[in-house]
Formats: structure tokens, sequence, C-alpha cells
């Protein structure tokens, strides 16, 4: 497992994503469609810019678990994981140390 809590926050989505609107926050955000989600993580990704410029860091912290929920509430609700946002960075590593080799030997 890459990161267990990230995995199993993941588990516990998926599985409101079959839940009755009602049967809790994340069941009710899957049923209010995948806009009223994305606007979620837009509102939760500006709490997060208040609270870096805010200039106490701690409270980056829960803004930034928000986001992330959000964010993972998003891949979800259009069939996508945190793996695929895994693999895309595993890819950028790769590509990224192509680019720092050839400016290198340049
Ligand atoms: N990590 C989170 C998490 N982070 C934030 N939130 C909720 O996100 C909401 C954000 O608050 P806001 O004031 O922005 O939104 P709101 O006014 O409540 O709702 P809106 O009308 O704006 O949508 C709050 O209700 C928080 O409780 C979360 N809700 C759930 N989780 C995880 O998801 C799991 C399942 O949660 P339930 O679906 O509630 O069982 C939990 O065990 C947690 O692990």
């Amino acid at each position: 497992m890459a990161d267990p809590i990230l995995d199993r926050l993941e588990a516990t989505i998926r599985a409101r994503r079959d839940a009755p609107a009602d049967a809790s926050y994340t069941a009710s955000l899957f049923a209010r469609g995948r806009a009223k989600i994305a606007q979620k993580v837009g509102e939760e990704a500006v709490e997060t810019v208040i609270a870096a410029c805010s200039g106490d860091a701690a409270s980056i912290v829960p803004e930034a678990a928000d986001l992330l929920f959000h964010l993972a509430v998003l891949l979800a609700d259009a069939g996508l994981s945190l793996d695929d946002v895994r693999a895309e960075l595993e890819r950028r590593e790769g590509v990224s140390g192509h680019d720092e080799k050839a400016s290198r030997t340049a």
C-alpha cells in the first residue's frame, strides 16, 4: 500500500458512492453531482490559500486535509483513483529525470 490513510479514505469514499444520499456527508456530495463536488474542491483550495497567507503555518493542515478529501471524492465521482494520480506523478518523475540528464549533457 502506497499510503494507508489515503487508501482507507478512498475505500470509505467509494463505499459512500453507493449509499443513499442521506446516509452521510460524502454520500450527499455524490448525490449533488460532479459540479457541486468540483465547487467544493475550489472552495477548499481557496481556504487553503487563505490559510497559507495567514502567517500561521499550522492552520494550513486542516484546510489541506479538507482539500485532499474533496479531491478524492471528485476523483471517485469521475471513476478515477489516487493510483491514477500516483501514476501521473511517477510518470513526471521519469520525465523530469530525463530532462535533467539531457540538460547536463547538453
Ligand atoms: N475527511 C473527511 C472530511 N473532510 C471534510 N469533511 C466535511 O466536509 C464538509 C466541509 O465543510 P463546509 O463548511 O465547507 O461544507 P458544508 O457547509 O458542511 O456543506 P456544503 O453545503 O457547502 O457542501 C464538512 O461537513 C466536513 O465534515 C469531511 N467529511 C468526511 N471525511 C472522511 O470521510 C469519511 C466518511 O465521512 P461521512 O461520509 O461523513 O461518513 C470520514 O470518516 C472521514 O474519514
